[in-house]
């Protein structure tokens, strides 16, 4: 059964978070963003971090993966797998990827990195609250790979993704972001 008032919650956010990046400010905004992450003691402890693929839409992570590399870590990025598992690969220049259903980008093939060895996971999401709760897509796939993680996750909310107080329903399964930048 899904949850409707999420359903309308994800329909609103994917519009007002699409507006907020295309606004001539968001550049700037995301720029300060990202220097709260990489100034953040648990990113420069880190020696590996997983990170989406950001599609249009997302808040966009190439900038992120390019500095993390540039600082020597290793980057891994999600595969999904039946039954709305993941799993992360290594990523690199050489990373050959291939579009999804979904519109997200995976790697073909690469270096499987266990869930053990991703010490920080940045969680992308279109709600979050400052308790630390979170909406993503609807898919489950971070709140089942988050319930045996015990690295840290990190999200990164522009002003649109950002609220108070969660104003949708928790549900059972849903795991508390544990950092998050805003
Ligand atoms: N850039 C990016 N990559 C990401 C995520 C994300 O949010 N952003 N994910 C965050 O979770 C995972 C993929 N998330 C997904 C979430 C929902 C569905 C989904 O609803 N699929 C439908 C089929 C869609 C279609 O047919 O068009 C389905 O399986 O029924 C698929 C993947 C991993 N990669
Ligand atoms: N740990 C879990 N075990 C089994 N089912 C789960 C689990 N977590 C979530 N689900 C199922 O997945 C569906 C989507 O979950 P939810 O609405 O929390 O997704 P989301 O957090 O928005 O998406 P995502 O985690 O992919 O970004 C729910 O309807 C729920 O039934």
């Amino acid at each position: 059964m899904q949850n409707k008032a999420k359903m309308n919650l994800r329909k609103q956010q994917l519009q007002k978070i699409n507006h907020f990046l295309q606004c001539k400010n968001a550049n700037t905004l995301l720029k300060q963003l990202y220097q709260q992450l990489f100034t953040d003691p648990d990113y420069l402890r880190a020696e590996t971090i997983g990170i989406t693929l950001s599609m249009d839409g997302e808040v966009p992570t190439q900038k992120v993966i390019d500095f993390a590399l540039s600082n020597g870590k290793k980057v891994v990025v999600p595969r999904t797998l039946p039954h709305r598992q993941m799993e992360f690969v290594l990523f690199d220049d050489s990373t050959q990827l291939a579009i999804t259903k979904f519109g997200t980008r995976e790697p073909i093939g690469g270096s499987v990195v266990s869930k053990s060895a991703i010490d920080i996971l940045v969680v992308p999401g279109l709600a979050f609250s400052r308790n630390h709760y979170r909406v993503g897509f609807g898919g489950g796939y971070y709140d089942r790979f988050l319930t045996d993680f015990h690295g840290l996750s990190i999200s990164i909310a522009t002003p649109p993704q950002f609220f108070d107080e969660p104003v949708w329903p928790i549900e059972s399964f849903d795991i508390k972001i544990d950092k998050i930048i805003h």
